[in-house]
Formats: structure tokens, C-alpha cells, sequence
């Protein structure tokens, strides 16, 4: 096959589908990435497939571009409408995702191939007239399409070619091994399949040996997560209650520039620092398991469109999934549901969220596992990013399992770059975090938990047609609203140019900062106009924001001189 100068196979040169290129082309990818140049062409050639590759490496596109192309194939001969290919993968938003990807590859041939995602947890009957129409491609999470079949929905057994399993390492930690296993008994003998993965650990070997016959093994040589050049990794050590004047400095004073998600480990810790955030002017949006599903891929969508800055998401699921993995890692039962939360969720796991310039641990992560997940929230494809993470003197250990298993890949150089932030310049932030903490009760706290989600699981009703209607009118509906479960001091929202730090002050005196919607207000005696906020914000590059450390740094050398 005809090969481009720099070596790389293009997705034109892999006797893609004339609509799929154009698909591809609409989606502004100019080329493959390297799994997808190896994985489609080995896919198109009927091979089983197990693909590991890094987080945000682009594997969904590397199965879906195959799986469409193969079934355009198909349909040029076959006469019948049938189910040909089933996409399991172990969350419901990653079900949405995946169809969501089909759809926007499919753009151009979508008379040709059906998709549909059963995974929402709607009444079963209802979805049955769906699958009545036998769609080309079935989205579903292991356990949504043994329900179905049971209920005989849906029969594959003679028509299934080609059988997907995304994001296959969580398939057995989130307790879907049996459900597998009968799932298997369901199908035809003969089918391509093809298994994604980040890690290739003991779970992944058992289930290939179950799904994939002599599978080609595509193991990218490549780190677990991108090089500095993209991806530029952070820790600051805090005591605990800093974290939170760390984070009402780091946004108030702009340090934080770009798109954010901030990760803690529990359920309440999300509203304990939405409602902290929100005294300070800050809104943000909460992702947990609590919420409904319809809610949380609402949230992504609105996020993933530009409507929100800021997530606070908690990953407790996917934390005790795999800290059950690896206390008994024979243990083979479905992990103990999180009360009145969702098993199926998993915030930090496959989630394609756009253009995050930062993904800030303010819990530091229980294991190397989440950090990894965690982090590839951001730097995903080709883009850069920056990771920032919160580490107290509890976390050190931690800090350095998640060290050790980055390094075992990259060698000698240490993976986390200090940030450089001197605590004692955010003093004034300290003290009202301290008060602002204080007013956030555990009563504020349930109050606020209990109304918002009483409010998403309305939210949910009314989007429950969202995702296959998208009425316009939805697009109002947002989830960044503040709880008003604390009262709040309205001084907090603004920034007394006393508390902010010296370096920062004589900086933005000489022009180094900027100001945006969550700007400091300096009293620099000169308003700030409109044209002069506009053009910094142009101007300013939100990747490059965690080099504000530095750049004090430099900036106190040069006053001493
Ligand atoms: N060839 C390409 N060129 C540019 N961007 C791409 C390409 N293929 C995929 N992408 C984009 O890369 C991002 C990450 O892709 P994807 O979600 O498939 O990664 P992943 O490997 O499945 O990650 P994870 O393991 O976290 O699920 C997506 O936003 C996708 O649109």
C-alpha cells in the first residue's frame, strides 16, 4: 500500500468507505492515530483483535471506523435486516459516548446503519419496538443486553459478525463476568471480535480467552499516559484544609486558566467543595454516581459543548471496584453496589471529555490505577494539558506508588514537577476559606446533596427523549446552579487586592496577567475596559497556566536585580 512521506498509513490508503473518509474529514482528524493505524487495517482483514492502548489514544474510532466499514461490506450482499455487531462496553456513558461516535462517524451512510444504545435504564418493554427493527449495531452494557435477551428482545445467536468489548479491563471489576459468560452462550460460534483496553492485566487475559479467538495482540510501545511535551504533571504538598484556599487561590487569582475538572473521592466531598466554590462567585458542576445517568451524560454533552469551566467529580465507583480487584483478585462477585448509586458509572474511565486544560486531584487518587485514568481526562488525542495534583502528608505514600509505576515505563526522570506555590502569599485566602469552610455544615452538606439530586432526577425525566429528540429548548437546562445551602458572605466573591500575592500584583501591574469571568478584581486605580478584557483573552494561551509559578519566580529574580 502506497505510504505517505512520514511513513504513516492514512486513513484514505485503508480502503475505507468513501462516507467514512468524509465522516473523518467532517471531524477534522487529518490523520490516523497509531492504534487506529494499526488496529483498522488488521480489523478489515477479519482478524480478532485485543488493542491496548493509552487512554484518549483514540480506540473508540479505531473499533467503530472498522465495524462500519465491515458492515457497509456486508450489506452490499446481504438481503435481510439483522443485528450483525454488539458493542458491550461497562458504563452507561460510555455507551452514549460510543454511540454518539457511531453516529458521528456514520453521518454520511446513517439510511445504511442503524445504532442504537440500550444501555438507559428504562422499563425493558419499552425498548423492545427498537430492537424490533433490528439495528445494525447494538450499544449495551453486558447485564442491559442479557436483560434483553432474556426477555427476547433481541436474538443474535445467528446473525452476530462482529462482537466489541470497550474498556475491557473494567468489564470484570465491575462485576460483569458472568453476565459475560451467558452472554457468550448467546452468540454464534464464529465472529470477529475485537477487545479495547488501557491495561492489560489478569482480568483483560481471562476475558480475551473467553471472547477472542487467535487474537492479534497490538501492544503500543508507549507510555500509560503522554510526555511532557503534552503533558505536564504537577504535585503541590498541603495540609488538608489548605487544598481549599489552594483552590479559591488558584481560581480567583486565574492561575487555573482553561477548562477543569477537579477530582475528590467521595460523594459529599463534591458538594462540600461546590458549596465552598460557591461562596466564593465559583460555579461548577457536580458528577457522581448518585445522579441520574440521563443527568450525568447531559452534563458531559453541555461540558464537552463549552457551557461549563468547571467539573467537581468523584470516581468512588470505579475506586471501590478496583480497591475490590486488588484486595481479592480472585474474587469474582459483582462489587458491592454503592448505596442508591450506580455501579455502571465511571467518570474517570473512557469519558471523552473536550478540551480539559487541567485535571486537578484534590483528593489524591487511591491507587496508580485512578491516577492514570484520572489524568487522561486531559492531554487526550494530540492535545496538551496539565495535571495538577493536591498531595497531603497521608497521600505521600501513594504519591510514590504512582511515581513508581510511571516510571517503570519512562525510566529515571522524575514524573511530577514540584508547582512552586508559596503558601504563605495566599494568606488572606486562607483566612476566608477557613470561615467560608466553617459555614459548609454536614447539614448544608445532605441538604445540599438531597436537593441537588431531587432536581437532576427531575432533570432526568424531562431529558429522558434528549438524546434521541435533542430539542433545542434543553440546551437552557444547566447544572451548574448554585445550592444555596450555605448562607453566602457576598464579600468572598470578590478579591480585596490586600490578600492577593506581591508577585501577582506587580505583575498585573505590568501587564502579565489577565482577567476573565472568574478575574480578580484589582483595584488598580484603571477599570479594566471591555476591548482591553477581550484582547487578553485572546491572547492568552490557558495551557500554559500552571507556568505562573515559574514565571513569579523569574519575575522576583528580575526585581532583585
Ligand atoms: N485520528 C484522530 N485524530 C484526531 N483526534 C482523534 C482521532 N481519533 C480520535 N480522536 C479524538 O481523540 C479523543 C480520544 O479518543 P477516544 O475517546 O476514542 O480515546 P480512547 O483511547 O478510547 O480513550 P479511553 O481509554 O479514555 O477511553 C476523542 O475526542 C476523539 O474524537
Amino acid at each position: 500500500m502506497e505510504k505517505d512521506d512520514d511513513d504513516t498509513l492514512q486513513f484514505h490508503e485503508m480502503g475505507i468507505d468513501d462516507r467514512i473518509l468524509e465522516a473523518i474529514s467532517k471531524l477534522g482528524w487529518s490523520q490516523p492515530t497509531p492504534i487506529q493505524e494499526k488496529a483498522i487495517p488488521l480489523a478489515l482483514q477479519g482478524k480478532d483483535i485485543l488493542a491496548r492502548a493509552r487512554t484518549g489514544s483514540g480506540k473508540t474510532a479505531a473499533y467503530a471506523i472498522a465495524v462500519i466499514q465491515k458492515l457497509l461490506h456486508m450489506k452490499q450482499t446481504a438481503s435481510l435486516q439483522a443485528t450483525r455487531a454488539v458493542i458491550l462496553t461497562p458504563s452507561k456513558e460510555l455507551c452514549n459516548q460510543a454511540r454518539r461516535n457511531i453516529l458521528e462517524l456514520t453521518t454520511g451512510c446513517s439510511r445504511d446503519i442503524k445504532c442504537v444504545d440500550i444501555s438507559p435504564q428504562v422499563p425493558l418493554a419499552s425498548q423492545r419496538p427498537l430492537l424490533m427493527e433490528k439495528p445494525d449495531i447494538v450499544v449495551a452494557t453486558p447485564s442491559r443486553l442479557l436483560a434483553h435477551i432474556r426477555a427476547e428482545n433481541i436474538n443474535v445467536k445467528k446473525t452476530l459478525e462482529i462482537l466489541v468489548v470497550d474498556e475491557a479491563d473494567l468489564v470484570f471489576s465491575f462485576g460483569y463476568e458472568s453476565d459475560v459468560k451467558e452472554l457468550l452462550d448467546n452468540f454464534p460460534k464464529i465472529y470477529q471480535a475485537f477487545m479495547m483496553s488501557a491495561t492489560l492485566g489478569e482480568d483483560v487475559k481471562n476475558l480475551k480467552k473467553m471472547v477472542l479467538h487467535n487474537a492479534v495482540i497490538l501492544k503500543l510501545e508507549e507510555s500509560q499516559l503522554p510526555e511532557t511535551s503534552q503533558l505536564n504533571q504537577y504535585q503541590i504538598k498541603c495540609e488538608e484544609n489548605d487544598k481549599f484556599a489552594l483552590t479559591a487561590a488558584l481560581l480567583k487569582l486565574n492561575l487555573v486558566r482553561g477548562k477543569s475538572i477537579f477530582f475528590v473521592n467521595s460523594v459529599n466531598k463534591c458538594y462540600l467543595l461546590k458549596l465552598f466554590l460557591e461562596q466564593f462567585g465559583i460555579r461548577a458542576c457536580i458528577l457522581n454516581s448518585e445522579l441520574p445517568v440521563n443527568s450525568r451524560c447531559h452534563i458531559v454533552n453541555q461540558f464537552n459543548e463549552g457551557l461549563y469551566d468547571y467539573v467537581i467529580a468523584s470516581d468512588e465507583s470505579v475506586n471501590a471496584a478496583s480497591s475490590s480487584k486488588k484486595s481479592d483478585s480472585k474474587a469474582k462477585e459483582k462489587p458491592k453496589r454503592l448505596k442508591k448509586s450506580d455501579s455502571e458509572y465511571g467518570v474517570s474511565r473512557g469519558i471523552d471529555f473536550y478540551n480539559v486544560s487541567n485535571v486537578i486531584n484534590f483528593d489524591f487518587p487511591p491507587n496508580p490505577d485512578a491516577y492514570i485514568h484520572r489524568v487522561g481526562r486531559t492531554a487526550r488525542a494530540d492535545n496538551p494539558g496539565t495535571a495538577l495534583s493536591f498531595v497531603s502528608v497521608k497521600d505521600n505514600e501513594k504519591l510514590i506508588e504512582v511515581e513508581e509505576a510511571l516510571l517503570g515505563e519512562n525510566g529515571t526522570d522524575s514524573v511530577f514537577k514540584p508547582y512552586n506555590f508559596k503558601m504563605e502569599e495566599i494568606e488572606g485566602f486562607r483566612y476566608r476559606a477557613k470561615d467560608a469552610l466553617q459555614a459548609v455544615t454536614r447539614s448544608a452538606i445532605q441538604e445540599a446533596k438531597m436537593k441537588d439530586i431531587r432536581q437532576e432526577i427531575l432533570n432526568s425525566n424531562k431529558l429522558k427523549s434528549y438524546f434521541d429528540d435533542n430539542p433545542q429548548d434543553l440546551q437552557a437546562l444547566r447544572h451548574d446552579k448554585p445550592l444555596h445551602a450555605v448562607k453566602t458572605t457576598k464579600e468572598l466573591k470578590h478579591v480585596p487586592e490586600y490578600i492577593v500575592p506581591d508577585t501577582l500584583r506587580n505583575m498585573r501591574r505590568s501587564g502579565n496577567t489577565r482577567s476573565d469571568s472568574h478575574s480578580v478584581r484589582f483595584k488598580q486605580g484603571r477599570p479594566v475596559s471591555q476591548a482591553e478584557k477581550k484582547f487578553r483573552k485572546r491572547k492568552a494561551d490557558p495551557l500554559k497556566s500552571f507556568e505562573f509559578a515559574g514565571l513569579m519566580e523569574n519575575k522576583k529574580k528580575k526585581q532583585k536585580k
